[in-house]
């Protein structure tokens, strides 16, 4: 592994149980701190790849590593170290309150109680949930389940942020703090994003697939070629 590379892809491909393909073989390398952008048009394979370069799913064929560990070698060691944030937040909010679901992964790293509940206090505030902490998550809108969802991420600052749809369903300002955040986040982001200018201005490199689920172009910027070739104009 080169020393800088903080996932590697080889020759991967992922083809869903029913036989349909996810998107078919490529390879991909991403070094630290870089912000690399997946886009295309609606199911050309970008949350697919996005779960498979996270080690949450397994490709079909070829092998993803994540600091260079296999990440079925080792579960814990990536889990630690990477957060995903899910198109639908819905899959991911699973605690029966706000504050619960924002301490969950702290708890499981051994936080005290003390710093639990700093962190907790200082992120709700950042997000403004704090006057929803005790609310079930199920009960929030979807732009506040976004924040929930993200702020549950960024609490234990994973050195890999997976982020399908960041800028999906949330308002104007929401919006331009998430692109902040991103913007300056200390450690590699992976996302996709239909926001195309948004794209543009944050990522160093911008992985387009075509709806034949292959990567058409590896660019960092959007030019009008492009954009038919993968059906986006
Ligand atoms: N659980 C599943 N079972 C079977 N096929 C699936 C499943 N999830 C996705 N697919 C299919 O895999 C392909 C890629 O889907 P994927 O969700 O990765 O696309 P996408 O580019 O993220 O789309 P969008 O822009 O709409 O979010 C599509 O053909 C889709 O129908």
């Amino acid at each position: 592994m080169v020393d800088d590379i903080v996932i590697e892809a080889e020759n991967i491909s992922y083809t869903y149980p029913d036989g349909t393909l996810g998107f078919d073989e490529l390879s991909v390398r991403i070094r630290k701190g870089e912000r690399v952008a997946i886009v295309g048009a609606n199911g050309s394979g970008k949350s697919t790849l996005l779960l498979v370069l996270s080690g949450l799913l397994k490709p079909t064929t070829g092998k993803v590593r994540i600091f260079g560990i296999d990440p079925e070698e080792n579960v814990e060691e990536v889990r630690r170290n990477v957060g995903f944030l899910f198109q639908d937040p819905d899959i991911f909010l699973f605690n029966s309150t706000v504050f619960d679901e924002l301490r969950y992964v702290p708890s499981q790293l051994g936080w005290s109680e003390e710093k639990i509940r700093r962190e907790v206090s200082k992120i709700a505030e950042e997000f403004k949930i704090s006057g929803i902490l005790k609310k079930p998550p199920f009960r929030l809108s979807g732009g506040e389940k976004k924040r929930v969802a993200l702020a549950s991420i960024l609490i234990y600052s994973p050195k890999i942020l997976f982020l399908d749809e960041p800028f999906a369903n949330v308002d104007a300002k929401t919006k331009r703090k998430i692109f902040e955040i991103l913007k300056n986040y200390d450690g590699t982001v992976v996302f996709t994003s239909h926001e195309l200018e948004l794209v543009e201005t944050l990522a160093d490199r911008i992985i387009v697939m075509s709806l034949e689920k292959k990567v058409i172009a590896e660019t960092n910027e959007l030019n009008e070629e492009i954009l038919r070739r993968a059906d986006l104009l």
